[in-house]
């Protein structure tokens, strides 16, 4: 047991699997309603200073050794009636259930109203320094008026500078980065037949890319900033990091959550000052999908689901805090417990996903006699790094194992995200158990920050591609990006294949106006949803507008291997798509200029569609195209399907006697296979857009 914890449990075994809290956190719930007089200020002079005041000062209930904190009684009696069984279901620490009964509605409103003087001097323009305050308070005030037009998911991307292995090896800095426009670009070396280099050029805008010059306060201010003040309006949040290991997400994520619990201590010690706001942190790690405290030995803890398939974990211990110092210091605690390893790309990489949360609670009566009730939650998540198959090769079959562990959840986290892009009915969140800690950041009041770790390097071309794409996918579930769910937000290798030709023609701006215009929503010309093409089927009323950007878009969406991306697996079908994506950018380039010059509207083509003595031809020709297309779709489904049910064999396959490689050879025949088919349908597809080509140029006359 560590020096901060004692669990409630020992001295009543009655009670032995309720929530556990530290003594420092039963120390302050010493009848203290309001915080001590000595750090009481009023809104007018607070925002008059700027807020400029140290944190500090701010708190000094906290302790992380319990054991030199001596109790009174009637401290202990209001401890003991926090834990009685009546108040809670037994044996579990609810995250999202119990202790979730928060505040009323109107309660909130009310502090929002009494917030008002306070925004309004808040307002006062920015002084260096006091940026960050007023950010706050700025996110707090906009927040007010526009809770439900917040996007529910962020998306942020972060480029770390080239290390010193990189750079002995020569490595070069490819990725480039406008922040004013917040896109990416990734600049791929490739080789023609001829060996002839040439730079393919990839380009990604998400809600904000920062290069490798950014400073973790910017990161925050750029990511958690503005969703802190929501916490106290019964929101929860979750920001994650996901990259390649080695490309920085804990260098990234260690900070955030220290930052975090500043503003938050702000508002619960100066803007809810006497409200009986407290906040609340735990530290728990996903290993080899099995739970460990962090704050407690590395305890093992069990996640259980309640009465209403609530997620639960049993015995996570939960220290109050009121002082910066003291999350500091159970972070660094944390953090030192935490699984590491060595991998290719990283000497002392994440084997595990961190979960640190903050909890808002607050008393529900000033004697506090009852326990604090859950306001809000912010949850930081450092997802274990991202790695393809091909890089635990070298390693031992702890690595290898721990690495099929970690993909799994990756891509358990990629199917919620993919059933909530289709609004499925079904989230399957028990996927993995990460999964099921996230449960509620995906749903309900929730809002979700995504910071992707980039490596510059020319030699992680290939995972930095990988992340970006599963970042641009989780983008594209944004309810508030929901109107710009058009290829320029939602699938950014439209902007990887297009900014030249686009840029040729047109201004960057006017271009992408017109793309909006001639392309309804997320519709690729086959009239499905361009994130989803592996699920569903086609609507019957298929939308063919032609437009410059559908043409160029259809076939890299459709044969882009989202879900081996991802997960790195695996490398022979990854190849053989690839290329036979670069064969449809070969017939994309040729089919753009008819398109172009058409520029046909839906009246148009009705006319044109009625008028025509070709008119059967062309339906039979789009028909032929949709069953082919159909059909390709399939076979990437079943492939996916196949891929998944495989690796999911592979990560049971860690058991004495099981034959690792028979299940890796097995996988590879099944990908050939299915490699092979999809090859076929899409040789044949090419033939039909031939078809299609030629067909356009034919009637392109008659339509003028
Ligand atoms: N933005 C940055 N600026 C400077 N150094 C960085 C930055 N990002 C990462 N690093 C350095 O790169 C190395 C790897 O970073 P880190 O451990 O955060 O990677 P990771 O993505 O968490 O890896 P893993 O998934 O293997 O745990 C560390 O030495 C870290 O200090």
């Amino acid at each position: 047991m560590n020096a901060a914890g004692r669990q409630v449990s020992k001295s009543n075994p009655a009670l032995h699997h309720q929530r556990q809290y530290s003594d420092d956190a039963i120390n302050v719930l010493s009848g203290r309603w309001a915080h001590p007089s000595n750090h009481s200020h009023d809104f007018g002079s607070r925002a008059s200073r700027g807020m400029q005041r140290s944190f500090n000062d701010l708190g000094s209930a906290d302790a992380l050794t319990p054991q030199s904190r001596t109790r009174s009684s009637s401290m202990r009696k209001n401890a003991d009636e926090m834990f009685l069984p009546s108040h809670y279901s037994p044996g579990l620490l609810d995250l999202h259930a119990f202790d979730t009964e928060l505040l009323p509605e109107t309660t909130h409103r009310k502090i929002l109203d009494e917030l008002e003087p306070f925004f309004a001097a808040s307002m006062l323009p920015n002084k260096p320094g006091g940026a960050s305050d007023n950010n706050l308070l700025k996110s707090f005030s906009v927040d007010k008026e526009r809770t439900n037009n917040v996007a529910k998911i962020k998306v942020v991307v972060r480029k770390r500078p080239l290390n010193k292995k990189e750079m002995t090896k020569k490595e070069e800095d490819i990725i480039t980065i406008e922040r004013m426009s917040n896109s990416l670009t990734v600049h791929e070396k490739k080789y023609k037949v001829d060996l002839a280099e040439y730079i393919e050029k990839h380009e990604f805008v998400f809600d904000a890319v920062l290069n490798e010059g950014v400073s973790n306060d910017e990161v925050y201010s750029e990511s958690v900033e503005h969703i802190v003040p929501l916490i106290f309006n019964r929101t929860k949040a979750t920001c994650f990091a996901y990259g390649q290991t080695g490309s920085g997400k804990t260098y990234t994520m260690q900070p955030l959550p220290l930052k975090a619990s500043e503003d938050i201590l702000r508002l619960v010690h100066h803007v809810y000052r006497n409200q009986g706001f407290q906040l609340f942190v735990s530290f728990f790690e996903i290993y080899g999908g099995k739970l460990y405290d962090l704050l407690n030995e590395r305890k093992k803890l069990f996640m259980r689901e309640g009465g209403k398939q609530q997620v639960c974990i049993v015995g996570l211990q939960e220290y109050r805090v009121s002082h910066v110092d003291t999350i500091k210091e159970l972070i660094e605690r944390g953090t030192a417990t935490r699984s590491t390893g060595t991998t290719g790309a990283n000497e002392e990489s994440s084997r595990s996903h961190a979960i640190l949360q903050l909890c808002v609670k607050r008393l529900v009566d000033s004697s506090e006699t009852k326990p604090a009730r859950l306001v809000g939650k912010l949850s930081f998540i450092d997802l274990a790094g991202s790695e393809r198959g091909a890089d635990t090769t070298d390693n031992d079959k702890q690595t290898r194992m721990e690495g099929a562990e970690i993909n799994k959840s990756l891509l358990a986290l990629k199917e919620c995200i993919r059933a909530l892009d289709n609004d499925q009915g079904h989230i399957p969140f028990r996927g993995s158990k990460l999964t099921e800690v996230l449960r509620d950041s995906f749903v309900g009041d929730s809002r979700t920050v995504m910071i992707s770790c980039i490596s510059p390097s020319s030699g992680s071309c290939e995972h930095t591609l990988n992340t970006l794409r599963y970042a641009d996918r989780v983008k594209s579930l944004s309810k508030g990006n929901s109107t710009r769910r058009d290829p320029l937000y939602s699938t950014s290798n439209l902007r990887e294949s297009t900014a030249s030709l686009l840029s040729s023609s047109v201004p960057m701006e006017q271009s992408l106006e017109d793309n909006r215009t001639y392309l309804p929503n997320d519709k690729n010309r086959f009239g499905w949803s361009m994130q989803n093409v592996r699920e569903g089927t086609p609507p019957l009323n298929v939308e063919r507008i032609p437009s410059n950007r559908a043409v160029i878009t259809l076939p890299h969406h459709k044969s882009q291997p989202s879900f081996q991306d991802d997960i790195g697996y695996p490398e022979q079908q990854y190849e053989l798509e690839k290329s036979s994506w670069m064969n449809n950018k070969i017939t994309e380039t040729r089919q753009v200029p008819g398109f172009v010059n058409q520029k046909k509207t839906r009246r148009d083509i009705h006319d044109f569609e009625t008028d025509s003595p070709s008119a059967d031809d062309l339906d039979a020709l789009l028909k032929e195209e949709e069953n082919l297309v159909t059909a390709h779709r399939r076979q990437v489904e079943q492939t996916i399907d196949i891929v998944r049910e495989e690796m999911n064999l592979l990560v049971e396959a860690d058991q004495p006697g099981s034959h690792l490689d028979d299940y890796i050879l097995k996988l590879n025949v099944i990908l050939s296979q299915k490699a092979t088919s999809i090859f076929q349908l899409q040789t044949q597809l090419a033939q039909f857009q031939k078809r299609l080509d030629e067909y356009n140029v034919l009637v392109a006359p008659s339509s003028n």
